[in-house]
């Protein structure tokens, strides 16, 4: 009945659970698992795991295990099993760059060539949706539906998790109103809350730009230390106040707003990316050694918000092509690219030419 949480809904709690260190149970017709994170996992919780019957592995990604030396067998993660005498301080440093300096030597690490990895590959988008490091343990479990009752635990079917987390949430508009902005005195801000419990986003319109022909628009990804601080380590400040101020310039505009700090890895791995830098990474390196892609974002977002306020066409004020291809994907047509450089200083002219050189900004 309608009061039964959906899978939508409980993919939001398992979110939840995870960034606090619960467990959850993966469902797979008579199969299961279960998947605690690597970031949030107790020396209690993981001393029961290896109580339990079976070896539970560290699922790590690709580009994770590219960095200590695992071969990634099942093409896109490798799954780690773990010693009996595993420790909270083992699987803490398969997961987390930090002190891979320090200690680099963490293997041999013998990655596992058989079996079903599709349960892994499921808990680790699971715990980059939870914006927590992507490595996750995993136990193939018996009478796993028993087993979550038991133990109060959340579970997820497995197949319609994954469809559910590789497609983007409907998005709904929540309120909007009024703001004079330095900008622009005719400024407005809407709300848009997902269905799935993930962020809300937000689009701030200038003026009231005609629905039938381009708004000139920003797609804005969230950098608290750029946007609210004044960093110097990146262009986002200058960018989001440069954009508003050309839409005030013409009159109208739209800016979305959105939520995905850190190229989509969130504000703590954000800041673990930065800490890998101060030991001498580039932008993208610090991401792969995370186990992250260079951009973890979705910009299929940026399209259905454009098309929600009821935009087709937009010239789009960016040096990132791949926001240009993936609107026009998804059903907007970019008529225009317009260059938006401001904000380059001595601090972030190397991150900057890295963007350029490894990532296909234009210059
Ligand atoms: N992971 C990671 N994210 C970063 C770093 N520096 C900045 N960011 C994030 O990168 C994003 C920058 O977004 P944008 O300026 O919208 O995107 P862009 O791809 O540079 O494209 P344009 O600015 O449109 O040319 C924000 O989410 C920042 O938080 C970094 O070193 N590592
Ligand atoms: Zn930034």
């Amino acid at each position: 009945m309608s009061l039964t949480p959906e899978i939508a809904e409980r993919i939001a709690r398992a979110r939840t659970d995870l960034r606090m260190g619960l467990p959850v149970v993966l469902l797979d017709g008579q199969r299961g698992a279960l998947v605690l994170a690597a970031e949030t996992l107790s020396p209690t919780r993981l001393a029961d795991l290896l109580n339990l019957p079976g070896t539970p592995v560290l699922a790590i990604t690709a580009r994770r295990a590219e960095t200590l030396k695992a071969r990634p067998y099942d093409g896109d993660l490798a799954r780690l099993p773990l010693p009996a005498d595993a420790s909270p301080a083992w699987v803490r440093a398969l997961a987390d760059p930090a002190d891979d300096l320090r200690h680099p030597m963490k293997g041999p690490l013998i990655a596992l060539r058989d079996g079903p990895a599709d349960l892994h590959r499921i808990a680790l988008k699971l715990a980059k949706s939870a914006r927590l490091l992507p490595a996750a343990l995993v136990l193939d479990i018996d009478a796993p539906r028993e087993f979550a009752s038991a133990h109060h635990l959340t579970t997820l079917p497995a197949g319609a998790t994954h469809t559910l987390l590789a497609n983007a949430s409907p998005m709904h508009p929540v309120i909007s109103a009024r703001l004079p902005m330095v900008a622009s005195d005719a400024g407005r801000v809407h709300i848009f809350r997902p269905e799935d419990g993930g962020e809300e986003h937000y689009a701030i319109e200038i003026g009231r730009p005609a629905r039938d022909k381009p708004v000139l628009a920003r797609l804005h990804s969230a950098c608290f230390t750029g946007d609210v601080l004044g960093s110097l380590k990146c262009d986002c400040g200058p960018q989001l106040r440069g954009a508003l101020a050309q839409m005030g310039a013409e009159g109208a505009g739209v800016l979305l707003y959105l939520n995905q700090e850190g190229r989509g890895i969130g504000l703590a791995n954000k800041m673990r990316a930065y800490s890998l830098q101060d030991q001498g990474f580039d932008t993208v390196e610090a991401n792969h050694r995370l186990g992250f892609e260079d951009d973890e974002r979705d910009f299929r977002l940026g399209a259905e918000l454009l098309q929600r306020l009821g935009f087709t066409q937009a010239r789009l004020l960016t040096n990132n092509p791949k926001k240009i291809d993936m609107l026009r994907k998804n059903g907007i047509e970019v008529t225009e690219r317009v260059p938006l450089k401001v904000g380059e200083n001595a601090h972030n002219r190397a991150y900057l030419a890295t963007k350029a050189a490894k990532s296909g900004h234009l210059l």
